[in-house]
């Protein structure tokens, strides 16, 4: 791993790092906040934030405020990209779909196949790497996210539960087999079998595999996603068939950015960090 930039923050250290990723075939960036406990090489719980749609590892490291509170508990706070990028990666030209729009699945088809891979990439590649190179405790990995990196988040904890052990989420895409920007995605990326995206939808993952732990959603009221893309009522009732502990939280008057996102990181990160440390 190439260290791009390093700047001290609460103690601690905002780091961005390159490497070249054999789950993409790309050079990835990827942001990590190293908290002093770190710095001082002790292994500490780790929470993945997984970005939406348009985002890099920049939106929520510069707006999210989430490393006052990973000091504050002595955690690692990790950021990756939302997909592979560069001139040899395949894209198009709407924001919903190609580079900044992974959606957190390993696609099947052209022309994506070949570098879009984000879930071996987060799921799989990056927990190794991570753990290898910096004090990255591997049994201690909870995963968090926005929008379609709240899909992310809740797919990945329910399909590699050896993972990721604890599980929140902020305005996620819940049920992408029911909205636009799912049934876009998956369809390029895995074909038009709408049992392939069944695989990849929160609301199917919670009826079939479950998740061992509680599940905290936090969503505004003015989000303007919120009836035709987020649905959290669908996943509030796959939980309840499903007997899912989930909290979620209708927050009255947040939106979608990342006004609400850092109004309630602090949350979140004590959320993870409460269920993380042993
Ligand atoms: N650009 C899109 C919306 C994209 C969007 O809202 N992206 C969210 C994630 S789904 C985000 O985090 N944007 C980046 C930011 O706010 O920094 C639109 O115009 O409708």
């Amino acid at each position: 791993m190439q260290l791009i930039s390093n700047a001290r923050a609460f103690g601690g250290e905002q780091r961005v790092y390159r490497h070249r990723s054999s789950s993409t075939g790309t050079d990835m960036d990827v942001a990590v906040f190293l908290p002093e406990e770190a710095l001082r090489g002790e292994l500490c719980p780790t929470l993945f934030y997984l970005s939406g749609l348009t985002c890099t590892w920049e939106n929520v490291t510069v707006k999210g405020g989430a490393q006052r509170p990973a000091a504050d508990h002595g955690m690692i706070f990790i950021a990756p990209d939302t997909s592979p990028r560069g001139e040899g990666v395949a894209d198009d030209e709407a924001y919903d779909l190609g580079q900044g729009a992974g959606f957190y699945v390993n696609a099947t088809q052209e022309p994506w196949a070949a570098h879009f891979r984000m879930e071996d990439y987060v799921a799989r590649e990056l927990p190794k790497l991570l753990a290898e190179s910096l004090p990255v405790d591997a049994d201690a990995i909870g995963v968090t996210g926005h929008s379609m990196g709240g899909h992310g988040a809740l797919t990945l904890a329910m399909r590699h539960p050896d993972v990721f052990r604890s599980l929140s989420a902020f305005a996620p895409i819940t049920n992408p087999l029911d909205c636009p920007w799912g049934h876009k995605a998956l369809g390029a990326y895995l074909g038009e079998d709408r049992a392939k995206w069944a695989e990849h939808d929160a609301c199917e993952l919670a009826r079939s595999r479950g998740f061992r732990g509680d599940i905290l959603i936090d969503q505004g009221q003015a989000d303007g996603f919120l009836e035709e893309q987020l649905k959290p009522w669908a996943f509030d009732a796959a939980c309840r068939e499903a007997g899912i502990d989930l909290t979620l939280r209708l927050l009255g008057g947040y939106d979608h950015s990342y006004y609400f996102i850092s109004t309630f990181m602090e949350d979140h990160v004590a959320w993870h960090a409460q269920r993380l440390f042993g």
